[in-house]
């Protein structure tokens, strides 16, 4: 399936194990340097012929330094049109496409300077750069180059189901670009044009620019982090998730429990027909975040990685969770507690109309205990570094009990427990001045009981943190 735009022809996702040597096909005839690898295998497409060979020197999160080479393939006429308001000029007779490989390399490779230099621009592109179009070509190079960067990062691995995700495509919003992923090596994204263009504004390219090349120079720091990562530092985190969760339960609790927002049947019809207010009020707020780079985090999981856009930024985050089991998360338990469980604990019946303010809310609630739960991934790597030969046997014979016997830790579970109790009496009393307090019975009224919040951590946050944990665990080898 294909359909023609003003940039080109842009393709639907296909399917099946065909879809490598599928979508090479399709490249082919649109003139998009495609290299299909992994289940396809099939190579660089003889049918293009690179004009230029350039380089993209990028540092991944984890440190390490790739080189990501880009090969100007030349091709004929498929792709014409207009670019960014500009009538773009081909290089050459035909239309100019690119393909990226990305590989890598040792870090001895030399860093780069400004973006020109960066992406190795081919020197008919810069010099051309006088007029709108020449400007326009130097541009798309730009942000195809950025596009590299974050896709080098591995990011845009949330794809539109598990099919497609076994077979590394990714369908931006508007289904222009095209990525695939090796997955034995290095993602190998191939960008079927410069989608950016068509998407972001002059001022905001520079920026987005600027930042793919700073995320260089911190690169040094993110080998410093992740040189930090240990159990005590991932229970410090824990510890601070606490005061975002309690906080994020005493605001929710400032509104009823308002069930219209919860009620399909209250929200406008159409083609949201199906979802409630605060389902749409989440899709909507997770595309934004996504955009903003939110879930380049892997300490973020969305929870509805379906509609999910490609972020705008590029990636800062080090890596440090075995990509095997990176991706595991508790998020569906997580939303469906939180409605049918949680929910009627902490807000008194009723209805104020305030539906917005409550699903708002109620999402800051979802996102902080998801934070929370779904780092269990990071808890169970650090102790998996701490003794992998304890793991080791557990995880080969896919021992579930075994893992959980062997991560849990009764003590550290009472002292949460009992810190998130006293939080909830600290964070949610009313504070008083000059000794008046409105409250004049002698029992302290709280904003959110604190027995809820033990129980919803006995209950709820402990038990789905250690399954997550058990859950990353049996993919650690893989
Ligand atoms: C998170 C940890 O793993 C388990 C889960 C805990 C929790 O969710 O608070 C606490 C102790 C462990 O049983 C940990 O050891 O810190």
């Amino acid at each position: 399936m294909h359909r023609n735009t003003a940039e080109g022809r842009i393709y639907d996702k296909s399917s099946g194990d065909n879809k490598c040597t599928t979508i090479g096909a399709d490249c082919r005839d649109a003139g998009v340097g495609c290299r299909t690898t992994g289940r396809g295998g099939r190579g660089w497409d003889r049918r293009q012929r690179p004009l230029y060979s350039d380089r993209v020197v990028a540092a991944l999160p984890d440190g390490c330094i790739i080189i990501a080479v880009i090969q100007i393939a030349k091709n004929h006429g498929l792709i014409a049109g207009k670019h960014n308001g500009c009538t773009e000029t081909p290089l050459r007779a035909g239309s100019t496409t690119k393909a990226v490989e990305i590989t890598n390399v040792q870090p001895s490779e030399p860093t780069v300077g400004t973006p020109e230099s960066a992406v190795g621009l081919p020197e008919e592109a810069v010099e051309a750069g006088t007029g709108d179009n020449g400007r326009c070509t130097v541009q798309r190079w730009l942000h195809e180059a950025t596009a590299v960067l974050r896709c080098a990062a591995g990011v845009e691995k949330r794809d539109e189901d598990e099919e497609s995700t076994r077979f590394g495509y990714w369908p931006s919003r508007g289904g222009e670009i095209y990525i695939w992923e090796e997955r034995e090596q290095k993602a190998s994204p191939i960008i079927n044009q410069s989608y950016m263009t068509s998407m972001v504004s002059r001022p905001l390219f520079y920026t987005f620019s600027f930042l793919s090349f700073s995320c260089l120079c911190s690169c040094k720091q993110l080998q410093e982090m992740a040189s930090q990562f240990n159990l005590e530092s991932v229970r410090e985190f824990l510890t601070r998730e606490e005061d975002s969760i309690v906080f994020s339960l005493i605001e929710r609790a400032k509104y009823p429990s308002n069930l219209p927002a919860y009620d399909p049947s209250y929200s406008t019809g159409g083609a949201f027909r199906n979802y409630s207010l605060l389902d749409l009020f989440a899709r909507e707020t997770e595309a934004v975040q996504a955009r903003a780079g939110r879930y380049r985090n892997p300490e973020e999981i969305p929870f509805f990685p379906k509609v999910l856009v490609l972020p705008l930024v590029p990636a800062v985050h080090s890596q440090v969770l075995h990509p095997a089991s990176a991706s595991v998360n508790a998020s569906n338990a997580i939303w469906k507690m939180y409605f049918n469980r949680l929910l009627p604990q902490f807000t008194a019946k009723g209805d104020d109309g305030r539906y917005a303010l409550a699903a708002a809310a109620d999402l800051v609630c979802l996102q902080a205990l998801s934070r929370r739960i779904n780092y269990g991934r990071f808890v169970a790597e650090a102790k998996f570094r701490d003794a992998p030969k304890d793991y080791t046997s557990a995880i080969r014979a896919e021992d579930r009990d075994a893992l959980m016997r062997l991560l849990t830790s009764a003590a550290q579970e009472e002292t949460v427990k009992s810190r998130v109790e006293k939080k909830a009496k600290v964070f949610g009393q009313d504070v008083i001045v000059n000794n008046i307090s409105k409250n004049e019975s002698s029992r302290p009224k709280y904003k959110v009981d604190p027995d809820v919040v033990v129980h919803l951590y006995g209950d709820w946050v402990i038990p789905l943190t250690k399954l997550v944990e058990v859950e990353y665990l049996l993919h650690r080898l893989d």
